[in-house]
């Protein structure tokens, strides 16, 4: 695509980087260059044979692992396959996969801000630690505020707060990484900042090719501004420039549509990576593993056999601090129509052709566009009042300084959603999220149909519901996926329970589950785009969104009440009970 763009400059033939920048006096729009060495290798083999971090990087291409324990002791499995990479092939990548002669640059743009504290940076030195960054690279951090490097260090250093704090050689390594860390303080509209950025980019480029990633940690008043400022002024002029965007994405499909109209005229659709770290959880990753790579689950997967698909996000604290972010946007925006709906379409796609991101995206894309947009009956939303429990006082939402007394925005919501193809006609997906719930989890559960003529069913009593078999895909905390069956309690009568198959990833993997912050960082920095949302899949998931959340904001519907630490409004108990639905309970399996 990008190959034909007319506002790219051309490069005289494959694999020779660009040198020019596209600025003309009669082309008014810049663009980050994009080389063509990039585009031109397929996704596929950038992502498993051209790898360009070390040794020790747990991360692997599509590797088979042997298949049971007696093959494979656990341990081996844990150690990150180990007979695919060792030294030799790390340097000839290095060599031969331009690592030598080339380098990364990460600008942290909104360095100083909550985000980057919390997540990029830590998980930045999570790579670091894993050796999975390349040789060279540099780490940027750009905000406004007044910083040295010494500071910026000093602050990244104390918010190290991810799993590797705890590790082996944690205090070197943390050294190591920060010796690459600097600081450039600058305007987010200033060119002449962004100047400067690339002057201290160029210096410790030191003549290599040079790939740079920006990463937008702002907020997104200011993302058209950075990314203009930097394609003119600190785009790369041999090697890739791509750029990480935060959601929001916009608050519907208008506004959408005009923040991707102007990230575009300065950057091809490539180059944008949209990031819904959700895709970056393990379990979600997991999810098409799960589907497609076994028989038992596959066929099981439409209308058929699935009574009704949840999709449930549950978090046990309010909006502590964010609530002038979270005023703007309201639950069903700041979750549902990206994560869970994110997870949705990959539950319910169709094959893709390939692992290949395109392929897995087209198919994201069509299903989205089989949903029917949402209708105020089928949607539930609440807002959370204070709570007075064991003697402690919790604050409503209202309660929150930066929140209107009045503020109508919803804290939870619960919507059931249909998708209107021959696989998944008439079964009820339900989603539901909330914040200052009793608990913090967010899990997607399977309830399959009765068994025909069950021959047992007089040992279940009047409640066949609760005898079908469950799916339970538990996504956080204490990853798990474990399977509800019914079996034979061991004597000699004939009494039957409910057991879990379980996989327990704690039991079964002793390795740590990365962030997915790292996951979806060393994505962007490979350039594999699999787990990054497309502009068309963008628009799909706003169109669902879109009618509904007018319909709410100019109707003034208020939210149902609940209080802090409670199970939500009453209201989504019902809207399950109208499709014949029970919610799962989030805490009742731990
Ligand atoms: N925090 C989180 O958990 C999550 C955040 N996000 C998204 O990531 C992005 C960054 O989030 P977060 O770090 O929380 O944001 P912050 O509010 O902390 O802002 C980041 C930085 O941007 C600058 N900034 C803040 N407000 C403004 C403004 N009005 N105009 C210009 N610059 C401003 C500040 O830096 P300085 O003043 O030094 O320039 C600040 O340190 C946002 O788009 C957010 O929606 C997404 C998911 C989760
Ligand atoms: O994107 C967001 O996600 C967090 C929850 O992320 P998790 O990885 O901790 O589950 C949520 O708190 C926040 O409101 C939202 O913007």
């Amino acid at each position: 695509m990008a190959l034909s763009c007319p506002k790219c400059p051309s490069s005289s033939r494959f694999g020779i980087p660009q040198t020019q920048r596209t600025a003309t006096a009669s082309a008014p729009f810049y663009h980050f260059s994009i080389p063509k060495r990039d585009l031109a290798t397929p996704m596929s083999s950038r992502t498993s044979n051209n790898r360009k971090h070390g040794p020790t990087c747990m991360r692997e291409a599509i590797t088979p692992v042997p298949v049971d324990e007696e093959e494979a002791p656990l341990e081996n499995v844990e150690n990150g396959l180990p007979a695919v990479r060792s030294n030799a092939s790390w340097n000839t990548e290095v060599n031969s996969a331009s690592g030598e002669d080339s380098t990364v640059s990460i600008t942290v743009v909104g360095a100083s801000g909550d985000l980057a504290k919390k997540k990029i940076f830590p998980a930045l030195f999570a790579l670091f630690y894993e050796d999975c960054l390349p040789k060279h690279f540099t780490i940027f951090g750009y905000a406004r505020s007044r910083m040295t490097d010494g500071e910026l260090r000093a602050m990244v250093s104390k918010t190290l707060t991810c799993r590797i704090d705890k590790r082996e050689n944690c205090n070197d390594k943390m050294e190591q990484f920060l010796e690459r860390c600097f600081y450039q303080s600058g305007q987010y509209n200033s060119e002449g900042s962004f100047a400067e950025l690339n002057k201290k980019l160029k210096e410790h480029e030191a003549g290599r090719i040079s790939n740079r990633m920006f990463y937008l940690s702002v907020p997104p008043n200011v993302f058209i501004d950075v990314v203009k400022c930097a394609s003119k002024s600190a785009s790369s002029l041999n090697g890739w420039t791509r750029v990480i965007v935060e959601k929001p994405f916009g608050r519907d499909s208008e506004s959408s549509a005009a923040l991707t109209r102007n990230l575009k005229q300065y950057l091809e659709e490539d180059q944008i990576f949209r990031i819904d770290h959700y895709l970056g959880k393990e379990l979600v990753e997991n999810l098409s593993v799960l589907r497609f790579s076994n028989l038992v689950f596959e066929p099981l997967w439409s209308r058929q056999y699935i009574r009704n698909v949840q999709l449930i996000f549950s978090e046990d604290f309010g909006t502590e601090g964010r609530g002038g972010y979270f005023d703007n946007y309201g639950i069903i925006r700041d979750i549902m129509q990206n994560h869970l709906l994110q997870i949705l379409a990959l539950f319910a796609m169709e094959t893709p052709v390939s692992l290949d991101a395109e392929d897995i995206r087209n198919e994201k894309v069509k299903v989205l566009r089989c949903m029917k947009p949402l209708i105020l009956d089928d949607v539930v939303i609440g807002q959370y009042k204070s709570h007075t429990k064991g003697g402690i006082s919790y604050p409503a939402y209202i309660d929150d300084k930066t929140v209107p007394n009045d503020s109508l925005t919803p804290t939870f919501a619960a919507a059931a959603i249909f998708i209107n193809n021959a696989r998944w006609d008439g079964v009820p997906f339900l989603m539901k999220a909330g914040k200052a719930l009793h608990t913090k989890g967010a899990q997607i559960r399977v309830q399959f149909r009765h068994v025909p003529g069950n021959l047992y069913k007089k040992s279940f009593g009047t409640d066949l519901d609760r005898a079908t078999n469950e799916l339970v895909i538990r996504v956080q905390p204490d990853e798990a996926i474990y399977l509800k069956i019914n079996n034979k309690i061991p004597g000699l009568g004939m009494r039957l329970d409910r057991s879990n198959l379980n996989l327990h990833y704690a039991a079964r993997y002793s390795k740590e589950i990365p962030d997915a912050y790292e996951r979806l960082l060393l994505d962007a920095i490979e350039g594999e785009r699999r787990l990054f949302i497309r502009s068309d899949e963008l628009d799909a998931a706003w169109a669902l969104f879109t009618p509904l959340l007018k319909e709410l904001e100019e109707n003034k519907i208020a939210p149902e009440l609940y209080p802090f630490g409670s199970r939500g409004p009453v209201g989504a108990h019902y809207l399950a009970a109208k499709y014949n639905v029970r919610w799962g309970d989030l805490s009742a399996e731990h």
